[in-house]
């Protein structure tokens, strides 16, 4: 391919006399005459001083763009904003973390698209940043990569983020005091990186490493590591072959990657909001992905990885015996992988994983196929009288697999958590938080704080919890969310009343609300639509274009 072909997108914008004043402008942020001849590839970056998840993404994001020079490109690095759920759970700012989402994708496609970079390489930490990154990618479809920034490194004595969430449900039951509580809260997290966990954010970056976007390895390194510095010269160095050999996004995430994707999500115990991001990456790639192939992929992958919330490990662990590809092997061994599928190293899956050796035999990390945690999915998709269309779950077994309580409801997050805390939940209870939809939260937040309210009480196997909202990757327990249609657009979520009996039942995939046909229909009619939260500004916008949690809670429909 010749340059001016690689500069299929920059050449529209610094070509020719007419572009002077574009040039212009360029020179004083550092480009030179011969830089105007080379293909631009914009860096994404997701820095930002508000978490310890993207703080140091400024350095990985200057590495990028060497790396593009490197291979004759000319980098430029943009910003983009995150949001942190770990700082903004269980208050009203977590409105904001999914709509962050749709934001990461818009800024990455508007700097893109307004300044004719030909390639890109995005770079996220805190969860909602990579399927934004990825959509964002996709939407441009220019060639491109994804960069992962990274897993934390454990507290001391083992602890994480999810540790301090229980340790308030511990401290209300009296368990520890306010110092012990103080205590975890202060060696939780010891400097830069995701969550460390298979929570959201190891889990959709070892899902866009499956699906082929991310160079091998990428998904499992520590933040501040050698090998993370390297990934990042090597993914903006991977852009420029890419456009050598037009390798598009469209390329890569076709419907084969997204099977793999969900395959390998499956096999680590991964988050349920792995269900709501691939949708919605699916959508932006116009790929055909529903609610059900979760369920049909999920009858034939086992849940393999031992790892938080629900096993014992961390991915700083999992990284320590070799990441994800040993596993991604396995799979593949086990026919549960497409093997022909694309990646951003121009090579195939089978083609990456060929040299990539086995997991040392003394590790207990990664179960063997035939010694699995679980035989089938942890990510039930349920139907039912009380989800027409459909709901998702997180069942790992050990709390049971078929929960019959009394409906305990609530119509927000906050109320839900207050009587948790008050003990005024107690066992038998199935705990109903609504109006907490894409549409009626606005923004569908996660309900992390009472799910680690329910465990820290020790309640985890005795109450169940349903939500039209969604959970952390760190919520473990009896959980379903996701339900639709939500309550706020007159869902049957939004008909229980306290006192009626619940049935969920994840080896039939069932959720049902122990009423006749008639009382729903009864309850239905009276039913009245609250006022919206919001009217103005970006949560009244994103309420009124997102849509179902079934369809991945997009805002960009045809
Ligand atoms: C705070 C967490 C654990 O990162 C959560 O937001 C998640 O979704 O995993
Ligand atoms: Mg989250």
């Amino acid at each position: 391919m010749t340059q001016d072909q690689r500069r299929k997108y920059s050449s529209q914008v610094v070509d020719g006399a007419g572009r002077a004043p574009g040039r212009a402008m360029l020179r004083a942020v550092g480009f030179s005459d011969e830089d105007f001849r080379k293909p631009q590839i914009g860096i994404a970056s997701t820095w930002s001083n508000l978490t310890p998840c993207n703080m140091h993404i400024d350095g990985l994001a200057r590495e990028a763009s060497r790396g593009a020079d490197s291979a004759g490109g000319k980098g430029v690095i943009f910003n983009t904003i995150t949001v942190s759920d770990g700082i903004s759970m269980g208050s009203e700012g977590m409105r904001y973390s999914l709509v962050s989402r749709e934001v990461i994708a818009d800024s990455i496609e508007t700097a893109a698209g307004a300044e004719g970079f030909d390639g890109l390489v995005a770079i996220g930490g805190c969860d909602k940043n990579m399927p934004g990154c990825v959509m964002g990618l996709a939407r441009l479809n220019r060639p491109s990569v994804f960069v992962y920034g990274g897993t934390i490194k454990p507290g001391a004595d083992h602890t994480d983020i999810v540790s301090v969430f229980e340790a308030v449900g511990q401290h209300a039951k009296g368990d520890i005091d306010l110092i012990e509580l103080k205590a975890v809260e202060e060696k939780a997290i010891p400097g830069a990186g995701s969550c460390g966990g298979m929570y959201t954010a190891n889990t959709m970056a070892s899902a866009i490493e499956a699906m082929g976007m991310s160079l091998p390895g990428s998904s499992a390194q520590n933040a501040v590591d050698d090998t993370k510095v390297q990934d990042c010269q090597a993914a903006g160095q991977a852009v420029l072959q890419l456009l050598e050999q037009d390798i598009k996004p469209s390329d890569i995430m076709t419907r084969e990657a997204f099977e793999n994707a969900i395959t390998v999500v499956i096999a680590l115990g991964g988050s349920t909001n792995a269900v709501l991001h691939l949708l919605a990456m699916a959508h932006t790639m116009e790929v055909n992905l529903t609610l059900d192939d979760f369920t049909t992929i999920g009858q034939r992958v086992p849940v393999l990885a031992d790892l938080r919330p629900s096993g014992q490990y961390m991915m700083s662990e999992l990284v320590a015996i070799g990441g994800i590809q040993p596993l991604m092997k396995m799979l593949l061994e086990a026919g549960l992988l497409h093997g022909d599928c694309m990646t951003v190293t121009g090579k195939t899956l089978r083609e990456n994983l060929a040299e990539v050796a086995p997991y040392p035999d003394s590790q207990d990390i990664i179960h063997a196929l035939n010694d699995p945690i679980k035989k089938d999915s942890h990510l039930r998709i349920l139907y039912g009288n009380l989800a027409p269309t459909g709901a998702v779950a997180k069942i790992t077994g050990k709390e049971g697999t078929r929960f019959s309580g009394t409906a305990r409801v609530f119509h927000s997050e906050e109320e839900a958590q207050a009587r948790i805390i008050d003990g005024t939940v107690t066992a038998g209870d199935v705990v109903v938080i609504r109006y907490e939809g894409p549409r009626g939260g606005p923004g569908m937040r996660e309900m992390l704080s009472p799910t680690s309210a329910i465990m820290g009480r020790g309640l985890g196997d005795s109450v169940a919890l349903i939500t039209d909202g969604r959970f952390s990757g760190g919520s473990h327990g009896f959980v379903v969310g996701h339900v639709t249609p939500e309550a706020y657009e007159g869902g049957p979520i939004g008909l229980i009343e306290n006192g009626d009996t619940i049935t969920i039942d994840a080896e039939s995939n069932e959720m049902r609300l122990e009423i006749d046909d008639a009382e729903m229909e009864r309850r239905r009619q009276a039913w009245q639509r609250p006022e919206p939260r919001y009217r103005r500004g970006v949560l009244a916008k994103y309420a009124r274009t997102v849509s179902s949690a079934s369809e991945g809670a997009v805002t960009d429909r045809d």
